[in-house]
């Protein structure tokens, strides 16, 4: 095999070989938080409502790009805060606003979810 198939092919195992710390980040997320398994059961849930609505496609696509968001900032907000921890565990203003910031971020995320399925879901309910 030639040299630079040879780096090619240990560029793409790196890459792959990378998903394991990621998979494991996501299980640290649900792990050490716990805001996560309410996530998980909030999703469940409107899996389920979908199914029984029997909602659009695009509604489908919508509600699991909801989904993916809340969780992605989710895993950041842990992310956040255990880099600010690292960084100072004594009462700090600063640490104080970088995590509350962090934290309004699941929190539009989520707001902005609960509206969206209000118009999805109303029309069918009433
Ligand atoms: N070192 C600190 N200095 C100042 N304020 C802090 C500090 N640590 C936490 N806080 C405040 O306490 C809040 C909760 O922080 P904590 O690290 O306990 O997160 P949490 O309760 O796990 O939050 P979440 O529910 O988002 O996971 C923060 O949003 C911040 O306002």
């Amino acid at each position: 095999m030639a040299k630079s198939e040879q780096k090619k092919l240990s560029g793409i195992e790196k890459h792959f070989g990378s998903y394991k710390y990621s998979v494991r980040g996501v299980w640290l997320a649900f792990y050490y938080e716990h805001n996560m398994r309410y996530h998980l059961a909030a999703a469940i849930g409107v899996v389920l409502v979908n199914y029984l609505l029997k909602i659009s496609r695009t509604e489908w696509v919508i509600t699991l790009i909801l989904i993916g968001l809340a969780w992605m900032a989710e895993v950041f907000n842990t992310a956040l805060e255990k880099l600010a921890d690292r960084v100072n565990q004594h009462p700090d203003p600063l640490i104080g606003q970088a995590k509350d910031l962090a934290s309004g971020a699941v929190f539009i995320i989520c707001l902005f979810a609960v509206i969206c399925a209000l118009i999805i879901y109303l029309p069918y309910l009433l």
